[in-house]
């Protein structure tokens, strides 16, 4: 029986620092790397990825939109990613965002989360804005796979407080509303609960309640703005379960296999560091 994903997440942040590295292959990024915007170049630029840095980041983090642009080709080569990153001894977070009424989450479940799938992941990230219930395929199916699930609650771009800051019938905000829920289902989990939410590290102070006994993913460092020194201002005593991601501003380091795990080394310390206060 494979153990919770909450718990394998906090040893492999134990042991190799709470950093996330997001595989977003941008169509500039696949240029920058002097390869051609075409599928041999993403797979160039995925392999070239996970055999920097799977070996020694908590968490990759493939953006499925950059691998779905391609059709099944791009796909096929998101699958060896995940397949190669597990191997090699990080967790992976699908991020692909999946949300819809919950017979429909019930196919992104089953695509996702059970462990059988061709695209098996460790957890997978989803939008609760049809309302949370309606996720309860993917939080069930996740639950019975000893996988993951991360609930988009404030994202990191300044669009998102439109919806996520909206006021509830309840009084609460959305987001407010949607991080109780991640509590309830991590109650009792220990060391930590398989649901996380999606909190950006953009934000500054959120003024809710991140104490969900889970995960908090929190991108938007490098490219976005954010930077590791502002995890305790956004995440105050829940700074322990952040798991910081950075895509496009480690990505640009490449194609060095050297540079990429320099630039991933200098993040994961800093984040640590700002983790532990
Ligand atoms: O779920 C996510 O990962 C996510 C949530 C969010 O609120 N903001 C956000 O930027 N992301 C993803 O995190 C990555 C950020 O990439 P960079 O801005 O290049 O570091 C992208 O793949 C986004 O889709």
């Amino acid at each position: 029986m494979v153990q919770p994903f909450g718990a394998r997440l906090r040893a492999a942040m134990d042991e190799r620092g709470p950093l996330c590295v997001g595989i977003d292959p941008h169509a500039a990024l696949l240029r920058a790397w002097g390869l051609g915007d075409d599928v041999a170049g993403l797979e160039t630029f995925t392999r070239t990825v996970v055999e920097a840095l799977a070996d020694r980041v908590a968490v990759l983090k493939p953006q499925s939109a950059f691998f779905e642009r391609f059709g099944s080709k791009g796909v096929a080569v998101l699958e060896q990613a995940v397949a190669d990153a597990r191997a090699a001894g990080a967790l992976v977070i699908m991020d692909a965002k999946r949300g819809d009424i919950g017979s429909t989450m019930a196919g992104y479940a089953a695509a996702y989360v059970d462990k059988n799938s061709p695209l098996a992941s460790d957890a997978v990230t989803v939008s609760p804005y049809l309302g949370f219930g309606s996720l309860r395929p993917v939080l069930d199916l996740a639950a019975e796979h000893g996988a993951g699930v991360f609930v988009l609650a404030l994202t990191s771009n300044p669009e998102g407080a439109e919806v996520q800051r909206a006021v509830t019938a309840e009084g609460a905000e959305v987001a407010a509303a949607m991080l109780r829920h991640i509590a309830v289902e991590n109650a009792g989990a220990a060391p930590l609960g398989s649901v996380g939410a999606v909190v950006g590290a953009t934000l500054g102070d959120t003024g809710v309640d991140l104490a969900v006994n889970g995960p908090l993913l929190a991108p938007g460092i490098g490219a976005q703005g954010a930077t590791p020194a502002d995890i305790p201002r956004v995440f105050g005593a829940a700074a322990r379960n952040v798991v910081p991601s950075v895509s496009r501003e480690i990505l640009r380091h490449g194609p060095s296999v050297d540079a990429l795990r320099e630039s991933a080394a200098r993040y994961a310390g800093e984040c640590r560091d700002a983790v532990a206060g």
